[in-house]
């Protein structure tokens, strides 16, 4: 039994083990299966890992150089005239991958806003916090379009960190300036404080910044200006802790920025707290031995480290762009329509354009009775387009007002071009019908004959309102037809007018100060341009003096003295323009608060001079030409035609004298001074000192020598008022041949043959015989025809002194000649190059022979010899001094002629002399 029982037992004992068995088996292949399983998962998790961190580091690296792209965009917007630097970069950001997990790190550039958007704080001490704000400066420069972004730098430990800069200050004055006592701060921060306020009256409340502004109106509207803070609070009292901290908030989105290097290991003064002036800016600190940006603390900045010779030399090369640089245009049409022309009436003012603000056309007011604005002052450095702004103000102002409307009187002083499109050439003979009066190198005479005569006219209107009120506006009303024109008087280069400080220069003060004060009522305006007024100031500033008149200044880029001088002193808006065509528009006397800073138009001159000729082709029957005066043009005999004309008529018609035509008196007639050569004691005429630049006879150019052309002219209008050919030419011919030929002096003589005067030559050798021969007559008192004698160059009349055998001079003949020869209708014309020889030959006691003297190329000295004491005279091309003891009060400046030319001859001959 028991062995059953034993059996079964071991049975169920075989089988239980069997069944461990393999229920461990069965275990030990599900460990095995789950090990494998987990070694699998592991090495996919593993692989799934490896492949996203790879990920990972490509996504980084695109958005790194994304980041580095968007960056680039950002900041490299140079190179157009709205460049800005709204944004520039401090170095790198860095974030180790490493820490993240990811197989690279993560960088990109560090980018903050700057210019019209924000400021920065660099809380750092030492070497880094140098190169940091040498590189944001540099970035603020590069990135805006060359010379419109000015940096002020405040460096009151005299630090010197800002000096690789300095050299921009050679492309503009303002771009660049470093201040170091605290005075000097206070006063700028209250003129940027002022600056806010200005563009902030520009925005108008709009919400715009600065920025849209110019992006709306697509030009460099207002300036950029960034002020550096170096080592703060060093330097800063509370007060100007407080405007900075307004300046902060409120100064980049009207275009001022502030850069504030803070020292971080500085006691601070109780009142000062890093906190406010952290506020509104993008802050760049030390932390954990890094520097970091405090809006993306986990990065760490790698600054760039400009070498201060790179910076040097970068600054150079911008100073090239900023001379160069030229602001956006806006052209001509879109300040003045030009379509309709002449729709205005001055009855009651002048307005015209002349340019931008912001959106806005900046048009000026003269004699305007409410605001009593009535003559202006435009000033501007050269080339910074003073003469362009001239020509909007002029074209502008005629496109309005009709010739009847307005009259332009223009003087130009300097060498330019600037009036000859005003003027008829013979390329183009249409001329500005306003225009009354152009001087094209106007010398001071005739500046001050214009300002005579326009003085004159002050005079005439003045009595002609009297009956109607005391002003041209209520005359206007009173008289309506024909409309009294307003005058506008624009003087180029005025200040040529007061140097030196002599007589001329008090007496055309006087004239203009009285001119622009009485000016007004009588509707009579005045702009006065230069490049330099501050030479001229005391003259023109004294007390009641001219600048007190002129309300309205318009400033474009100068120094700043000169910005001073015109605007107001201390107001060095103008020295802080950036660009040629910003000016700087002040409409209360240059007080700083008035300045309004545009953008002039620029005038197409193909678009000019097709509005000008519409104007002439429309006035041309009712207008005539204007005056035009050129102090360096050789008048030739041929334009006298109408003035030889007149006399041979008053010759026929009212037995007038014969008149010998010598020049152009400097003043606004127009006519060409005639002396009279009536058959009375003393009337010849004399011709003193060198004819041309060069000295003697033989120097100089051709056709230029006046005292040929001065007998010449005399000779052929003389000859032209007898009609009946009753008088008889005779020629000294004492020119040396290179003189005659350079002076056409053989045109001369077939010209007066042609004529019908054919000349009668007396050779060299031969003078002194002849003026025997005529003295000996006009002694016996033979007959003797009416005869002109024209002595080319007296002086070199052989032995005139050398007494014959018995003792005679021919000089006597001479002298007879002078005495006599008059009263019997022989007068002389004579030309001493040497003025000493004539003291000679008119002898003693001879001082009354000729009454009529040409002072040329003589000095003061010689010419006081003759002329007396009191009379002022220096040499000058292409001018004479002609006094006449019968004929004139006082000896007078004239542009003498130049010798003919062949074409002078065709015009002579080809005109209809009716008797
Ligand atoms: N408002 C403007 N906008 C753009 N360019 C201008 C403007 N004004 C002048 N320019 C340009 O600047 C140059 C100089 O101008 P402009 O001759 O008027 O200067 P200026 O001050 O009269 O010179 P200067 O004193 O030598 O006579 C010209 O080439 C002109 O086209």
């Amino acid at each position: 039994m028991t062995t059953r029982v034993e059996l079964a037992a071991e049975q169920l004992k075989r089988a239980h083990a069997s069944a461990l068995g393999a229920l461990d088996a069965a275990s030990a292949l599900v460990a095995g299966a789950r090990a494998e399983a987990e070694r699998a998962a592991k090495t996919a998790y593993e692989r799934q890992v490896a492949i996203a961190r790879t990920r990972a580091a490509q996504q980084v690296a695109q958005h790194s150089s994304a980041a580095r792209d968007l960056g680039i965009e950002l900041i490299g917007n140079a190179g157009n005239l709205l460049a800005v630097a709204d944004y520039v970069t401090a170095g790198t950001l860095c974030l180790p991958g490493a820490d993240s997990g990811v197989n690279r790190d993560i960088v990109a550039p560090c980018i903050l806003p700057l210019i019209g958007r924000g400021n920065v704080v660099l809380d750092l001490a030492g070497e880094t916090g140098t190169h940091l704000i040498r590189h944001l400066i540099w970035g603020a420069y590069s990135g805006t379009a060359p010379g419109q972004v000015d940096v002020i730098g405040y460096d009151p430990s005299l630090t010197g960190l800002l000096s690789p800069f300095a050299g921009i200050k050679a492309g503009s004055e303002s771009a660049f300036t470093v201040l170091n006592r605290p005075q000097e701060l206070s006063q700028v921060v209250d003129r940027l404080v002022g600056d806010v306020q200005r563009v902030n009256d520009l925005l108008r409340g709009t919400g715009d910044t600065l920025l849209d502004l110019r992006a709306r109106t697509g030009h460099p509207v207002e300036r950029w200006q960034v002020l550096v803070l170096l080592d703060s609070p060093e330097g800063i009292d509370e007060q100007a802790y407080r405007q900075l901290l307004s300046l902060g908030k409120v100064g980049p989105s009207a275009g001022i920025s502030l850069v504030w290097l803070t020292n971080p290991e500085a006691d601070k003064p109780d009142w000062w707290n890093q906190g406010s002036v952290e506020k509104s800016a993008h802050v760049l600190e030390a932390n954990d031995g890094e520097v970091r940006w405090r809006a993306h603390p986990q990065f760490t900045l790698k600054i760039a480290q400009p070498a201060a010779s790179d910076l040097v030399s970068k600054t150079d090369s911008l100073v090239a762009d900023i001379t160069s640089a030229s602001a956006l245009s806006v052209p001509f049409e879109r300040v003045q329509q030009t379509e309709t022309r002449w729709t205005e009436s001055s009855a009651d003012g002048l307005t015209f354009a002349v340019g931008m603000s912001g959106p806005r056309v900046v048009e000026i007011t003269l004699g305007d009775e409410r605001q009593q604005r009535h003559n202006v002052l435009v000033t501007g450095a050269v080339g910074q387009g003073k003469s362009n702004l001239l020509k909007v103000i002029v074209h502008s102002l005629c496109q309005r007002y009709a010739p009847g409307e307005l009259q332009l009187y223009m003087l130009d002083f300097k060498a330019g071009v600037t009036l000859f499109p005003f003027a008829s050439t013979p390329g183009a003979v249409d001329y500005l019908p306003h225009a009354r009066v152009l001087g094209l190198e106007s010398d001071r005479d005739f500046g001050l004959a214009v300002l005579k005569h326009l003085d004159d006219e002050l005079g005439r209107r003045s009595r002609l309102f009297r009956p109607y009120g005391d002003n041209i506006s209520k005359y206007r009303a009173a008289v309506p037809e024909p409309p009294l024109p307003r005058i506008v008087l624009i003087i180029d280069e005025f200040h040529m007018m007061f140097e030196p400080t002599d007589k001329n220069a008090e007496d055309a003060a006087q004239l203009l100060e009285g001119l622009a004060r009485r000016g007004r009522a009588c509707g009579i305006h005045t702009i006065l341009a230069s490049q330099t007024i501050s030479g001229i100031t005391a003259l023109m500033t004294r007390e009641n003096g001219i600048f007190a008149q002129f309300p309205i200044r318009v400033a474009l880029k100068n120094a700043l003295a000169e910005s001073f001088a015109t605007l107001s002193q201390g107001n060095d808006a103008a020295a802080r323009l950036r660009v040629r065509g910003e000016a700087v528009l002040n409409q209360d006397y240059g007080v700083d608060s008035a300045n309004q800073q545009a953008v002039i138009a620029v005038a197409d001159d193909s678009v000019l001079a097709d509005l000008q000729r519409a104007w002439w082709e429309a006035a041309r029957q009712s207008i005539t030409a204007p005056l035009v005066f050129d102090g360096a043009h050789l008048i030739r005999p041929s334009e006298a035609v109408p003035a030889i004309q007149a006399l041979r008529r008053r010759v026929v018609n009212e037995g007038t004298a014969p008149a010998a035509l010598v020049g152009y008196p400097i003043d606004v007639s127009g006519a060409p001074l005639a002396i009279s050569l009536p058959d009375d004691p003393g009337r010849h005429l004399a011709v003193l000192g060198a004819g041309e630049r060069g000295g003697g006879m033989e120097g100089g150019e051709d056709a230029a020598n006046n005292a040929v052309g001065i007998l010449q002219t005399a000779s052929v209008s003389l000859a032209l008022q007898h009609p009946d050919g009753d008088a008889n030419f005779v020629c000294f011919d004492l020119l040396d041949p290179v003189t005659a030929r350079r002076n056409n002096h053989s045109e001369w003589l077939h010209l007066m043959e042609r004529l019908g005067y054919p000349v009668q030559r007396v050779e060299k050798a031969d003078v002194g015989t002849y003026l025997q021969r005529l003295a000996g007559e006009l002694l016996e008192g033979a007959a003797v025809q009416r005869t002109y004698l024209v002595a080319f160059g007296l002086d070199r009349a052989p032995n005139l002194e050398v007494p014959d055998s018995f003792a005679h001079r021919p000089v006597e003949d001479l002298q007879t000649i002078l005495r006599d020869g008059p009263v019997r209708g022989v007068h002389l014309l004579g030309w001493w190059s040497n003025a000493a020889t004539l003291k000679n030959h008119l002898g003693f006691g001879g001082e009354g022979f000729i009454e009529s003297m040409i002072m040329l190329r003589l000095d003061q000295a010689a010419v006081q010899e003759f002329l007396g004491p009191f009379v002022t005279w220096s040499v000058r091309d292409n001018r004479g001094l002609v006094a006449d003891r019968t004929q004139l009060s006082e000896p007078t400046t004239v542009v003498p002629f130049a010798p003919l030319l062949p074409r002078d001859s065709k015009t002579l001959l080809k005109t209809a002399w009716e008797s």
